[in-house]
């Protein structure tokens, strides 16, 4: 019998003290989803004895461009903590983390609980608050990103933090298939891609979340941030790097890193 609590122990330490650790799929080679979230669930426990706070979820894998690049099928999702959230302007100190990528994404602010029983697109519309541009950080634990979906499900879909810009928008007050997004590093274009690149419409992404969240019990609650996933490919960072993400209709949002 598989100990999940070993496997969240073990990404938690990875975490603490910047050591990565080999693929979970290849030490175990059995590992199921459930016995992968099981692992993340864990890895959440230790980090609120240590005090952290759940802020919200970030869903992964949601956009073809990040399922080819790390060559899985179909999203996943982890928790993000009071302490993943970094404040635009202020640059990510990069010297904690193992292999840092940024991507960019369209984030939701929830007014109200999701219930993930009987959801659909209407009942998530109308429980988001406003939707905001957002960078996020990814890490993985696992050494040189050798990840299969199990691993990055254990490793809390490999999320290292978070970037939220300053234009706040109302649900009803944007089309977010059709918001194109350009990002740029160091000041050169680097990428774009449009909403409907997550599950066609982001909203999706939250549906899809609060179906999966509902099948382990965990709830989705009003004040929470959910990230919807990748628009386009994530990118390494390294320190001195800076990026920024324009959203048409929805602002942008800025990253740099020391
Ligand atoms: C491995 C992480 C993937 C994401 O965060 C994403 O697709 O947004």
């Amino acid at each position: 019998m598989l100990a999940t609590e070993e496997l969240g122990n073990q990404i938690y330490r990875a975490e603490k003290t910047s050591q990565p650790i080999s693929p979970l799929t290849e030490t175990y080679p059995d590992l199921t989803p459930d016995q992968a979230y099981a692992a993340q669930l864990e890895y959440v426990r230790k980090r609120q004895v240590d005090g952290a706070v759940v802020k919200g979820k970030k869903i992964g894998l949601t956009s073809k461009a990040m399922q080819d690049m790390l060559g899985v099928d179909r999203p996943d999702y982890g928790h993000l903590f009071d302490d993943m959230i970094f404040t635009e302007g202020e640059p990510v100190d990069t010297s904690r983390l193992i292999a840092p990528r940024v991507e960019f994404e369209i984030a939701f602010v929830l007014k109200a609980d999701i219930d993930g029983e009987n959801v659909s697109l209407e009942t998530v519309a109308k429980a988001i608050d406003y939707v905001v541009p957002a960078a996020e950080i990814i890490d993985s634990r696992i050494r040189d990103w050798k990840i299969k979906f199990e691993d990055t499900v254990a490793d809390n879909g490999s999320s290292a933090g978070a970037v939220f810009g300053k234009q706040q928008v109302k649900p009803d007050d944007i089309d977010l298939p059709s918001v194109k997004m350009e990002v740029f590093k160091n000041g050169e274009k680097l990428d774009e891609g449009y909403g409907s690149a997550v599950l066609g419409n982001p909203l999706e992404a939250v549906v899809w979340l609060a179906r999966a969240l509902h099948e382990y019990g965990i709830p989705l609650k009003a004040g929470e941030v959910v990230l919807a996933g990748a628009l386009t490919k994530a990118v390494d960072v390294k320190p001195g790097d800076r990026f920024k993400a324009t959203f048409e209709n929805l602002g942008e949002v800025d990253v740099s890193f020391s």
